[in-house]
């Protein structure tokens, strides 16, 4: 279990985020949401502990995140970042099996071999034929492809996402993320991911988490969340709520002021 508590983080003596407590549950999907520079990335770093809160605390099972040290932290939480990895020297392969240091000796070495694991993460994100390829011959969205099969590896009960779809096409978006979704509920993984696409995050998480102004404006599914009052105050955008017709989540039409090139030409 993940507690927040009275978690305050100013930066360069700026509010960010402001006493916000809330509980994550062990297995459960949850995203983060909320407009530009609201403090979403902040507060994931927060939870992974590589950042401290400037009061209040997030504990990991009990224990402060920040007192973990980074090798302990990474045998349980992997981050996948926004912008994906550095790493261009490396190969698929090679960076993908960098996902396994918190398992290994000071030499390097694991007990067993891991090349079955290697290989499943790599075959998961269509990425076989591409393993001896170099990172910087890859395209935005090989490499957030890489980037997911590095944490898989890791096999993490906490899984943090930072706008993990950034990079991808539609067809990769659904893919990444029912990929994410199978180990959830398979792995019992916990996961928190940031996401723009209200819609893709009412359809995956558990529950959508909503910064607006430095506090929590709700925490709750996504049927209690994606409505037009909650939406337009958030994020000042007009918009129209349907329910999907297969899955019965809501799903939200943007409002443009502007009509549309259709109803301008009769197109
Ligand atoms: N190193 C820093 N120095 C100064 N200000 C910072 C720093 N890092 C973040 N901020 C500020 O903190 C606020 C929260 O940033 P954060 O990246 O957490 O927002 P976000 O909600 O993830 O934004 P986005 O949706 O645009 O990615 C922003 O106003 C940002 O400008």
């Amino acid at each position: 279990m993940i507690e927040v508590r009275g978690l305050v983080k100013e930066i360069n003596g700026n509010p960010i985020l402001n006493d916000l407590s809330f509980i994550l549950e062990p297995g459960s999907m949850y995203g983060i949401i909320g407009p530009n520079g609201v403090g979403k990335s902040t507060l994931l770093h927060l939870l992974s502990g590589v950042d401290k809160p400037t009061s209040g605390e997030v504990l990991l099972e009990g224990r402060v995140a920040s007192s973990y040290n980074r090798k302990e932290v990474a045998k349980w939480v992997a981050v996948l970042q926004q912008g994906g990895l550095g790493s261009v020297g490396f190969t698929v392969r090679e960076v993908v099996a960098m996902g396994r240091y918190p398992f290994q000796n000071w030499m390097g070495e694991e007990k067993a071999d891991q090349s079955s694991i290697i290989d499943e993460a790599l075959q998961a994100m269509g990425l076989t034929e591409l393993q001896e390829r170099r990172m910087d011959q890859l395209s935005g969205g090989e490499r957030q492809r890489v980037a997911l099969a590095k944490v898989m590896v890791q096999e993490p009960r906490l899984l943090l996402l930072d706008e993990p779809t950034t990079f991808l096409d539609i067809g990769f978006q659904v893919q990444l993320l029912d990929i994410v979704k199978g180990w959830q509920r398979e792995r019992k993984m916990t996961v928190v991911a940031v996401l723009h696409d209200l819609n893709l995050a009412a359809h995956y998480c558990d529950k959508l988490l909503v910064l607006h102004e430095g506090h929590i404006e709700a925490f709750a599914s996504a049927v209690d969340i994606i409505e037009p009052q909650l939406i337009e105050r958030v994020f000042g955008a007009r918009t129209i709520i349907l329910t999907h017709p297969e899955t019965g989540v809501p799903q939200l039409l943007l409002h443009p002021s502007q009509p549309s090139a259709q109803q301008e030409y009769g197109i």
